[in-house]
Protein backbone atom coordinates (compact mmCIF):
# COMPACT_ATOMS: atom_id res chain seq x y z
CA UNK A 1 0.00 0.00 0.00
CA UNK A 2 3.02 2.01 -0.63
CA UNK A 3 5.61 3.02 -3.17
CA UNK A 4 5.48 4.93 -6.59
CA UNK A 5 2.02 5.12 -8.72
CA UNK A 6 4.22 3.37 -11.33
CA UNK A 7 5.25 -0.08 -11.89
CA UNK A 8 8.85 0.75 -11.52
CA UNK A 9 9.73 -3.47 -12.24
CA UNK A 10 8.10 -3.49 -15.29
CA UNK A 11 10.75 -2.33 -17.64
CA UNK A 12 8.66 -3.26 -20.75
CA UNK A 13 5.94 -1.02 -19.67
CA UNK A 14 7.75 1.58 -18.55
CA UNK A 15 9.55 2.05 -22.58
CA UNK A 16 5.87 1.93 -23.65
CA UNK A 17 4.77 5.08 -21.30
CA UNK A 18 7.56 7.16 -22.69
CA UNK A 19 6.98 5.96 -26.24
CA UNK A 20 3.74 6.89 -25.69
CA UNK A 21 4.64 10.26 -24.30
CA UNK A 22 6.74 10.77 -27.17
CA UNK A 23 4.38 10.04 -29.67
CA UNK A 24 1.63 12.42 -28.10
CA UNK A 25 4.23 15.32 -27.83
CA UNK A 26 5.14 14.78 -31.36
CA UNK A 27 1.11 15.53 -32.33
CA UNK A 28 2.33 19.16 -30.55
CA UNK A 29 5.37 19.67 -32.20
CA UNK A 30 4.34 19.33 -35.48
CA UNK A 31 1.94 21.97 -35.39
CA UNK A 32 4.35 24.94 -33.87
CA UNK A 33 6.32 26.39 -36.43
CA UNK A 34 8.59 28.56 -33.89
CA UNK A 35 11.79 27.56 -32.32
CA UNK A 36 12.79 26.45 -28.13
CA UNK A 37 13.79 29.27 -26.46
CA UNK A 38 14.74 29.27 -22.19
CA UNK A 39 11.77 30.10 -20.40
CA UNK A 40 12.13 33.36 -18.66
CA UNK A 41 9.40 32.33 -15.82
CA UNK A 42 10.78 30.30 -13.68
CA UNK A 43 10.87 30.63 -10.18
CA UNK A 44 11.96 27.38 -8.43
CA UNK A 45 14.09 24.24 -9.56
CA UNK A 46 16.96 26.47 -10.19
CA UNK A 47 20.56 24.93 -9.70
CA UNK A 48 23.56 24.87 -11.87
CA UNK A 49 23.19 21.40 -11.93
CA UNK A 50 19.72 21.14 -13.37
CA UNK A 51 18.75 21.59 -17.35
CA UNK A 52 16.25 24.80 -17.30
CA UNK A 53 12.92 25.02 -19.02
CA UNK A 54 12.12 25.96 -22.13
CA UNK A 55 9.53 28.00 -23.87
CA UNK A 56 7.41 26.83 -27.35
CA UNK A 57 4.95 29.56 -28.86
CA UNK A 58 2.42 30.18 -28.48
CA UNK A 59 1.30 28.68 -25.09
CA UNK A 60 3.80 25.40 -23.94
CA UNK A 61 6.25 25.05 -21.52
CA UNK A 62 9.19 21.90 -21.87
CA UNK A 63 10.05 20.79 -18.37
CA UNK A 64 13.19 18.61 -18.39
CA UNK A 65 12.73 15.10 -17.50
CA UNK A 66 15.41 13.67 -14.87
CA UNK A 67 17.08 10.78 -15.81
CA UNK A 68 15.89 8.13 -13.80
CA UNK A 69 12.67 7.01 -12.25
CA UNK A 70 11.51 10.81 -11.43
CA UNK A 71 10.96 10.61 -15.48
CA UNK A 72 8.54 7.62 -15.39
CA UNK A 73 6.45 8.71 -12.21
CA UNK A 74 5.78 11.99 -13.49
CA UNK A 75 4.92 11.05 -17.33
CA UNK A 76 2.91 8.34 -15.50
CA UNK A 77 1.51 11.16 -12.70
CA UNK A 78 -0.06 12.83 -15.61
CA UNK A 79 -1.31 9.86 -17.34
CA UNK A 80 -3.31 9.09 -14.80
CA UNK A 81 -4.76 12.57 -13.95
CA UNK A 82 -5.73 12.81 -17.89
CA UNK A 83 -7.10 8.81 -17.76
CA UNK A 84 -4.41 7.66 -20.45
CA UNK A 85 -3.03 5.02 -18.14
CA UNK A 86 -3.41 1.34 -18.85
CA UNK A 87 -2.31 -2.24 -17.89
CA UNK A 88 0.26 -0.66 -15.27
CA UNK A 89 -2.05 0.72 -12.83
CA UNK A 90 -5.10 -2.02 -11.63
CA UNK A 91 -3.59 -1.45 -8.30
CA UNK A 92 -4.97 2.19 -8.64
CA UNK A 93 -8.15 1.28 -10.44
CA UNK A 94 -10.19 1.78 -7.68
CA UNK A 95 -8.94 5.43 -7.38
CA UNK A 96 -9.45 6.79 -11.02
CA UNK A 97 -12.16 9.27 -9.91
CA UNK A 98 -10.37 10.70 -7.55
CA UNK A 99 -6.77 10.97 -10.14
CA UNK A 100 -9.33 12.23 -12.89
CA UNK A 101 -10.79 15.01 -10.72
CA UNK A 102 -7.29 16.61 -9.74
CA UNK A 103 -7.51 17.59 -13.84
CA UNK A 104 -8.82 21.10 -12.95
CA UNK A 105 -5.53 21.59 -10.55
CA UNK A 106 -2.73 20.72 -12.71
CA UNK A 107 -1.60 21.96 -15.68
CA UNK A 108 -2.58 20.63 -19.13
CA UNK A 109 0.07 18.19 -20.03
CA UNK A 110 0.21 17.15 -24.12
CA UNK A 111 2.98 14.55 -23.81
CA UNK A 112 7.22 14.23 -24.31
CA UNK A 113 9.59 16.02 -26.69
CA UNK A 114 12.41 14.51 -27.84
CA UNK A 115 15.15 18.16 -27.94
CA UNK A 116 18.05 17.97 -29.98
CA UNK A 117 20.80 19.97 -28.91
CA UNK A 118 20.54 21.98 -32.37
CA UNK A 119 16.84 22.49 -32.58
CA UNK A 120 17.51 25.41 -29.78
CA UNK A 121 17.34 28.99 -30.55
CA UNK A 122 19.94 29.65 -27.77
CA UNK A 123 23.47 29.09 -26.55
CA UNK A 124 22.02 28.95 -22.48
CA UNK A 125 21.38 25.29 -22.29
CA UNK A 126 23.84 23.35 -21.16
CA UNK A 127 25.25 20.12 -22.11
CA UNK A 128 25.48 18.96 -25.64
CA UNK A 129 23.21 15.46 -25.16
CA UNK A 130 19.61 15.62 -26.16
CA UNK A 131 17.33 15.73 -23.46
CA UNK A 132 13.75 14.95 -23.04
CA UNK A 133 11.03 17.15 -21.74
CA UNK A 134 7.49 17.23 -20.70
CA UNK A 135 5.56 19.52 -22.72
CA UNK A 136 2.92 21.59 -20.38
CA UNK A 137 0.46 24.39 -20.68
CA UNK A 138 2.41 27.71 -19.87
CA UNK A 139 0.52 28.71 -17.06
CA UNK A 140 1.62 32.30 -17.74
CA UNK A 141 0.58 32.66 -20.48
CA UNK A 142 -2.43 34.99 -20.18
CA UNK A 143 -0.75 37.40 -18.12
CA UNK A 144 1.63 40.36 -19.28
CA UNK A 145 3.95 40.78 -15.78
CA UNK A 146 3.10 37.45 -14.22
CA UNK A 147 4.28 37.55 -10.57
CA UNK A 148 4.45 34.02 -9.47
CA UNK A 149 5.25 32.03 -6.59
CA UNK A 150 6.70 28.14 -5.71
CA UNK A 151 5.03 26.74 -2.28
CA UNK A 152 7.07 23.04 -2.00
CA UNK A 153 3.82 21.53 0.22
CA UNK A 154 3.91 19.12 2.81
CA UNK A 155 6.22 18.74 6.12
CA UNK A 156 9.07 17.02 4.57
CA UNK A 157 10.30 17.12 1.06
CA UNK A 158 11.60 13.71 0.72
CA UNK A 159 9.99 10.26 0.63
CA UNK A 160 9.71 7.87 3.39
CA UNK A 161 11.58 5.49 1.75
CA UNK A 162 14.33 7.69 1.03
CA UNK A 163 18.00 7.22 2.02
CA UNK A 164 19.60 8.64 4.92
CA UNK A 165 21.77 11.15 3.07
CA UNK A 166 18.37 12.71 1.19
CA UNK A 167 16.48 12.46 4.23
CA UNK A 168 19.23 14.77 6.44
CA UNK A 169 20.24 17.12 3.21
CA UNK A 170 16.11 17.65 2.09
CA UNK A 171 15.64 18.13 6.13
CA UNK A 172 18.26 20.31 6.80
CA UNK A 173 17.40 23.09 3.89
CA UNK A 174 14.55 24.55 6.45
CA UNK A 175 13.83 22.55 9.37
CA UNK A 176 10.31 24.48 9.72
CA UNK A 177 8.85 22.69 7.49
CA UNK A 178 7.64 20.67 9.81
CA UNK A 179 5.86 23.22 11.70
CA UNK A 180 4.45 25.15 8.49
CA UNK A 181 3.92 22.48 6.39
CA UNK A 182 5.47 24.26 3.15
CA UNK A 183 8.62 25.91 1.87
CA UNK A 184 8.73 28.61 -0.40
CA UNK A 185 11.43 27.88 -2.99
CA UNK A 186 11.47 30.64 -5.63
CA UNK A 187 8.66 33.76 -6.37
CA UNK A 188 9.19 37.10 -8.45
CA UNK A 189 7.10 40.34 -8.25
CA UNK A 190 6.45 43.08 -11.09
CA UNK A 191 7.26 46.00 -9.04
CA UNK A 192 10.12 48.18 -11.68
CA UNK A 193 9.84 51.11 -9.30
CA UNK A 194 11.50 48.72 -6.57
CA UNK A 195 14.75 49.25 -5.83
CA UNK A 196 16.01 45.88 -5.94
CA UNK A 197 14.48 45.20 -9.20
CA UNK A 198 16.33 43.60 -12.30
CA UNK A 199 16.05 45.18 -15.64
CA UNK A 200 12.99 43.07 -16.18
CA UNK A 201 10.86 45.21 -13.55
CA UNK A 202 10.90 42.04 -11.37
CA UNK A 203 12.02 41.29 -7.99
CA UNK A 204 13.12 38.04 -7.94
CA UNK A 205 13.53 35.88 -4.41
CA UNK A 206 15.54 32.81 -4.48
CA UNK A 207 15.20 29.65 -2.70
CA UNK A 208 17.37 30.43 -0.10
CA UNK A 209 15.27 33.88 0.87
CA UNK A 210 12.54 31.16 1.40
CA UNK A 211 14.91 29.11 3.29
CA UNK A 212 15.39 32.22 5.62
CA UNK A 213 12.45 32.58 6.85
CA UNK A 214 12.71 30.87 10.20
CA UNK A 215 9.40 32.60 11.99
CA UNK A 216 5.82 32.59 11.34
CA UNK A 217 6.30 36.06 10.85
CA UNK A 218 8.77 36.09 8.53
CA UNK A 219 6.98 33.83 6.53
CA UNK A 220 3.88 36.50 6.25
CA UNK A 221 5.50 38.90 5.34
CA UNK A 222 7.23 37.32 2.39
CA UNK A 223 3.80 36.48 1.38
CA UNK A 224 3.01 39.58 2.11
CA UNK A 225 5.85 40.62 -0.54
CA UNK A 226 4.63 38.31 -2.65
CA UNK A 227 0.87 39.96 -2.80
CA UNK A 228 2.47 42.94 -3.00
CA UNK A 229 0.37 46.26 -4.14
CA UNK A 230 -1.29 44.53 -7.09
CA UNK A 231 -3.03 41.71 -4.83
CA UNK A 232 -6.19 43.44 -3.58
CA UNK A 233 -8.92 41.89 -1.44
CA UNK A 234 -10.80 40.84 -4.53
CA UNK A 235 -7.90 38.77 -5.80
CA UNK A 236 -6.73 36.99 -2.92
CA UNK A 237 -10.18 36.37 -2.03
CA UNK A 238 -9.87 34.33 -5.51
CA UNK A 239 -6.80 32.47 -4.43
CA UNK A 240 -8.11 31.55 -1.52
CA UNK A 241 -11.74 30.19 -2.62
CA UNK A 242 -9.25 28.02 -5.22
CA UNK A 243 -7.17 26.59 -2.17
CA UNK A 244 -10.12 26.07 -0.72
CA UNK A 245 -11.25 23.45 -3.52
CA UNK A 246 -7.77 22.04 -3.84
CA UNK A 247 -7.99 21.12 0.15
CA UNK A 248 -11.16 19.68 -0.37
CA UNK A 249 -9.47 17.37 -2.93
CA UNK A 250 -6.95 16.19 -0.32
CA UNK A 251 -9.70 16.03 2.76
CA UNK A 252 -10.81 13.44 0.26
CA UNK A 253 -7.67 11.73 -0.32
CA UNK A 254 -7.38 8.54 1.79
CA UNK A 255 -3.98 7.30 -0.55
CA UNK A 256 -1.60 9.16 -1.65
CA UNK A 257 1.58 11.06 -0.71
CA UNK A 258 2.32 14.25 -2.66
CA UNK A 259 6.36 14.68 -1.71
CA UNK A 260 8.59 17.45 -2.72
CA UNK A 261 5.40 18.71 -4.85
CA UNK A 262 4.27 22.46 -5.35
CA UNK A 263 1.68 25.00 -5.27
CA UNK A 264 1.87 27.70 -7.69
CA UNK A 265 0.22 31.47 -7.83
CA UNK A 266 0.20 33.18 -10.52
CA UNK A 267 -0.97 36.53 -10.83
CA UNK A 268 -1.12 39.84 -13.36
CA UNK A 269 1.72 42.11 -12.40
CA UNK A 270 1.00 44.68 -15.04
CA UNK A 271 -1.40 47.47 -13.31
CA UNK A 272 -2.15 49.19 -16.57
CA UNK A 273 -3.99 45.71 -18.09
CA UNK A 274 -7.51 44.26 -17.57
CA UNK A 275 -6.04 41.63 -15.59
CA UNK A 276 -6.83 37.94 -15.82
CA UNK A 277 -7.87 36.62 -12.81
CA UNK A 278 -4.50 34.55 -10.41
CA UNK A 279 -4.87 30.80 -11.13
CA UNK A 280 -3.23 28.43 -7.89
CA UNK A 281 -2.11 24.90 -9.84
CA UNK A 282 -0.49 22.29 -8.06
CA UNK A 283 3.13 20.67 -10.12
CA UNK A 284 6.12 18.41 -10.25
CA UNK A 285 4.90 15.20 -9.98
CA UNK A 286 7.98 13.07 -9.81
CA UNK A 287 7.65 12.01 -6.25
CA UNK A 288 3.85 11.47 -6.34
CA UNK A 289 3.21 7.55 -4.14
CA UNK A 290 0.82 5.61 -2.90
CA UNK A 291 0.08 6.25 0.45
CA UNK A 292 -2.38 4.89 3.21
CA UNK A 293 -4.25 7.96 4.88
CA UNK A 294 -3.45 10.39 2.10
CA UNK A 295 -0.93 13.47 2.72
CA UNK A 296 -1.56 15.44 6.23
CA UNK A 297 1.19 17.28 5.34
CA UNK A 298 0.15 18.96 2.43
CA UNK A 299 -3.26 19.47 4.42
CA UNK A 300 -0.81 21.45 6.77
CA UNK A 301 0.64 23.64 4.46
CA UNK A 302 -2.78 24.18 2.74
CA UNK A 303 -3.81 25.37 6.09
CA UNK A 304 -0.91 27.83 6.72
CA UNK A 305 -0.98 29.05 3.12
CA UNK A 306 -4.91 30.36 3.73
CA UNK A 307 -4.64 31.41 7.57
CA UNK A 308 -1.49 33.54 6.23
CA UNK A 309 -3.39 34.87 3.09
CA UNK A 310 -6.36 35.37 5.33
CA UNK A 311 -4.84 37.27 7.70
CA UNK A 312 -2.96 39.89 5.52
CA UNK A 313 -6.06 40.68 3.42
CA UNK A 314 -8.00 41.35 6.82
CA UNK A 315 -4.82 43.64 8.35
CA UNK A 316 -5.07 45.89 4.84
CA UNK A 317 -8.56 45.95 4.98
CA UNK A 318 -8.25 47.91 8.52
N1 LIG B 1 3.17 24.54 -16.27
C1 LIG B 1 3.99 25.54 -15.95
N2 LIG B 1 3.81 26.77 -16.48
C2 LIG B 1 4.63 27.79 -16.18
N3 LIG B 1 5.68 27.67 -15.34
C3 LIG B 1 5.91 26.47 -14.79
C4 LIG B 1 5.09 25.34 -15.05
N4 LIG B 1 5.55 24.30 -14.35
C5 LIG B 1 6.62 24.74 -13.67
N5 LIG B 1 6.85 26.05 -13.93
C6 LIG B 1 7.96 26.87 -13.43
O1 LIG B 1 9.08 26.05 -13.25
C7 LIG B 1 9.47 26.00 -11.89
C8 LIG B 1 9.95 24.63 -11.51
O2 LIG B 1 8.91 23.69 -11.71
P1 LIG B 1 8.99 22.22 -11.14
O3 LIG B 1 8.95 22.28 -9.66
O4 LIG B 1 7.95 21.39 -11.81
O5 LIG B 1 10.45 21.79 -11.62
P2 LIG B 1 11.50 20.80 -10.97
O6 LIG B 1 12.66 20.81 -11.90
O7 LIG B 1 10.87 19.50 -10.67
O8 LIG B 1 11.86 21.54 -9.62
P3 LIG B 1 12.48 20.93 -8.27
O9 LIG B 1 13.91 20.71 -8.53
O10 LIG B 1 12.21 21.99 -7.23
O11 LIG B 1 11.76 19.67 -7.97
C9 LIG B 1 8.29 26.51 -11.12
O12 LIG B 1 8.70 27.17 -9.94
C10 LIG B 1 7.65 27.49 -12.08
O13 LIG B 1 8.30 28.74 -12.03
O1 LIG C 1 12.51 16.17 -5.00
P1 LIG C 1 13.67 15.80 -5.82
O2 LIG C 1 13.27 15.38 -7.15
O3 LIG C 1 14.62 14.90 -5.11
O4 LIG C 1 14.51 17.09 -6.18
C1 LIG C 1 15.02 17.93 -5.20
C2 LIG C 1 13.93 18.92 -4.82
O5 LIG C 1 13.26 19.30 -5.95
C3 LIG C 1 14.42 20.14 -4.14
O6 LIG C 1 13.45 21.15 -4.23
C4 LIG C 1 15.70 20.67 -4.67
O7 LIG C 1 16.16 21.57 -3.71
P2 LIG C 1 15.95 23.12 -3.75
O8 LIG C 1 14.47 23.37 -3.77
O9 LIG C 1 16.53 23.46 -2.49
O10 LIG C 1 16.66 23.60 -4.96
C5 LIG C 1 16.74 19.59 -4.83
O11 LIG C 1 17.89 20.19 -5.34
P3 LIG C 1 19.35 19.92 -4.81
O12 LIG C 1 19.63 18.46 -5.13
O13 LIG C 1 20.09 20.87 -5.60
O14 LIG C 1 19.40 20.23 -3.36
C6 LIG C 1 16.28 18.51 -5.72
O15 LIG C 1 17.25 17.47 -5.84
Amino acid sequence: MSGPLTNMSDGKFQLELVNRAIDRGAIILATVSSGLVPFDAQVGGISSHKKIFLRLEPSYVLKPLRLDHRKVREIGFYDLVNDLADRSNQKLSNQKDLFSSLSTFVPKYYGVAKVKRDQLDTSAVTGEEDAEYIILEDLTRNYSKPCIIDVKMGTQSFEPDASDEKKLKEAGKYPQQTDFGLRIVGMRVYNPSNANANDDGYVHYSKHFGRSLNTRCKLKEAFRAFIGTRGNGESISNVLEQLEEIKAWFLKNNYFGFYSSSIMIVYEGDEDKESSPPIVKMIDFARVRRQRGGDEGYLLGLNTLATLLHEIVCESQN
